[in-house]
């Protein structure tokens, strides 16, 4: 067992961070604020080959591994929150099943412009009445002569607005539940196909999220993606790579948090000492420090295994799980060692307390994790 990264990972790991320090950092505030999304910032990446950085070269991608994936993440969401969420939704969500599922004609056409940056894409699973329970889709999809006739809606999807293409799901059998629904590939200029305003949220203002309203929305036969009626198994796949991701998003949102705590406490100097210098702040520091490191390698874990082709569900549900819980508590902490400039906006920690609390509900909330980890040991 070897828990050293390799000389690519560490390289990309670099890489990435400087690219976050210099580009995205210094943005972090503004699109907190404005809620303006950052669409040049991701055009950068595309020529980076980040927003294709798992994908294979043959397809535009730069070839790397998921955990070199997943350091990236880490690096972006240690930067900003913002752009740690619309980048892992951009390569996990809106790239990679063209990867899993595409056919050889879909991927020159969409994966291509996707893994080399050109155009950003999306993923439409979520609908106001089918959220945690993902086989509720209301979504129909009819085929009519040589097309599909999309009708329905989806909510909180990430990126729409700039998005070049969608998948959604819709029920093309509705006899069948979860076994009839199926992935279609949607160009975002296809009449009948709109985005609403965006959503003001809690955090993450600078992340795009938006509903789609799909009406009448036409797409050629060939527009299905993979297998008709396998669409669930495919969303079911493409999360639990996403999982990961939003470990590790997580994971960097965790440690902005504390390296500005671990300043903070040195800086402070409260009853004539340094404020690191009292047990209670050295214990809320050590606790962030060590759950820190525990998510990070769980997440690499998962990595690892997806990147071996074998069975990663589990380790990634417990991955996103715990990564997202203990950055929960460790931006609570982080404002609680700021004390009151904690909860000033003067200071980052509020942002990340407000960030952090999407990452125990994307892609699957806690307690949805609970239930896949539960049925993966056999309860
Ligand atoms: C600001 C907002 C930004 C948000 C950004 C994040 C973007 C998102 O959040 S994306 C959407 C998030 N949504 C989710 O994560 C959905 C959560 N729900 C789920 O994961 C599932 O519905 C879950 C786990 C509850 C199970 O659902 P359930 O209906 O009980 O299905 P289940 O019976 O387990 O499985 C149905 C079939 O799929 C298969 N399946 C299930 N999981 C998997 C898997 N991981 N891999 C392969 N096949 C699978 C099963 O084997 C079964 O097939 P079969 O009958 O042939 O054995």
């Amino acid at each position: 067992m070897n828990f050293d990264l390799t000389q690519e990972q560490v390289m990309i790991k670099n890489m990435v961070r400087d690219f976050a320090d210099a580009e995205i950092a210094p943005r972090a505030e503004h699109v907190d604020r404005t809620g303006e999304f950052p669409f040049d910032t991701f055009m950068k990446m595309g020529e980076l080959g980040m927003l294709g950085l798992p994908i294979s070269e043959e397809y535009g991608g730069a070839g790397a591994d998921t955990i070199s994936y997943a350091l990236a993440v880490e690096e972006v969401g240690r930067a900003c929150g913002s752009h740690g969420l619309s980048y892992a939704a951009a390569v996990s969500l809106g790239v990679s099943p063209f990867y899993y599922f595409g056919t050889e004609e879909q991927k020159q056409k969409w994966l291509v412009p996707l893994a080399e940056g050109k155009i950003l894409g999306a993923f439409g699973l979520t609908e106001p009445n089918a959220g945690s329970d993902a086989s509720g889709t209301q979504t129909t999809a009819v085929l009519e002569g040589d097309e599909w006739v999309i009708n329905g809606s989806k909510c909180f999807i990430t990126n729409v607005s700039y998005a070049g293409v969608c998948i959604v799901t819709a029920v093309t059998d509705r006899s069948k539940g979860s076994k009839g629904i199926s992935a279609f590939i949607v160009p975002t200029d296809t009449p009948g196909f709109s985005t609403s305003t965006p959503y003001d949220k809690l955090g993450l203002k600078g992340s795009n999220t938006a509903e789609i309203i799909l009406d009448n929305v036409r797409v050629p036969r060939e527009n299905l993606i993979g297998t008709e009626n396998e669409g669930f198994k495919q969303f079911m796949v493409t999360l639990d790579g996403g999982r990961i991701s939003i470990g590790a998003l997580s994971v960097g949102i965790a440690q902005a948090a504390y390296e500005a705590s671990l300043k903070y406490a040195k800086e402070r100097v409260q009853f004539g000492q340094s404020i690191s210098k009292f047990q209670m702040i050295q214990q809320k520091l050590a606790d962030m420090a060590t759950n820190i490191e525990l998510a990070r390698t769980a997440v690499h874990k998962a990595a690892f295994l997806k990147d071996q082709g074998r069975p990663f569900t589990k380790e990634g549900a417990m991955a996103k799980l715990f990564a997202s819980e203990i950055c929960m508590r460790a931006c609570d902490q982080a404002i609680q060692i700021h004390g009151g400039y904690g909860y000033m906006k003067e200071y980052p920690v509020e942002r990340y307390f407000r960030d952090a609390k999407l990452m125990e509900i994307g892609e699957g909330t806690s307690e949805v994790q609970r239930i896949v980890i539960a049925r993966q040991i056999g309860c």
